[in-house]
């Protein structure tokens, strides 16, 4: 799958890929079954939000970051702007991963929040990213917690989106942009913003 980086990120995402599949051997950070296809499952996948958002400063909180799609894929892919990046994270084993990534990939805009969504205090942030972390009601949930009202959220979301979009709107209003996903013609990537409970 072509991305669109410069040779500086592609190395920098290469030895985070490198990073990953060690740790993949110790913890479950993605299923074994994606490890053939990594950069194309896991990489690519997080880029479509680095290739279809267009911000340079603000905030941005990547829940339910797991092995780093799209949180850490992310703070590199915008490392020279002056985005933040916090990555939520319960599981202490995966957090540590991600520190470790931080520090390996020598990443000045990220840190790592081990603990859960709905308990820690809002994070009010500019953008919110999240990947497999829930479906979209649950995930609005956690956008009316943590993305302030002028914000915007990035999902990269499976072949049910659709059923969840309509889910969700019985009990949300919010806008939506979808743009169709690169890494299979029944997924996309979301775009919400203006969230509020109907
Ligand atoms: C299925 S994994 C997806 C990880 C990553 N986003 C990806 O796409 O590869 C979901 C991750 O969210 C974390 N998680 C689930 N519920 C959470 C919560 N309430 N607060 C913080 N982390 C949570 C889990 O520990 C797990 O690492």
């Amino acid at each position: 799958m072509k991305v669109d980086v410069s040779r500086e990120t592609m190395d920098l995402l290469k030895e985070f890929q490198a990073l990953a599949e060690k740790w993949n051997s110790r913890i479950n950070l993605v299923s074994g079954s994606t490890l053939p296809a990594f950069w194309d499952r896991h990489i690519s996948d997080s880029l479509q939000i680095f290739e279809n958002a267009a911000p340079f400063s603000g905030h941005w909180a990547d829940l339910g970051s797991g092995g780093g799609f799209p949180g850490i894929v992310l703070a590199v892919a915008f490392r020279e702007t002056d985005l933040s990046f916090t990555l939520v994270e319960s599981d202490q084993r995966k957090a540590t991963f991600l520190r470790t990534a931080i520090r390996e990939l020598s990443l000045t805009n990220a840190k790592v929040k081990c603990d859960r969504i709905e308990r820690i205090p809002s994070l009010n942030a500019d953008y919110v990213s999240a990947r497999a972390l829930a479906g979209l009601p649950v995930l609005l949930t956690f956008l009316d917690l943590h993305l302030r009202a002028s914000g915007e959220a990035w999902l990269l979301k499976g072949r049910n989106w659709q059923a969840e979009v309509d889910e969700a709107r019985e009990n949300w209003a919010f806008n939506l942009e979808t743009f169709p996903s690169k890494t299979s013609d029944e997924a996309a990537v979301l775009k919400v913003s203006e969230v509020s409970h109907v």
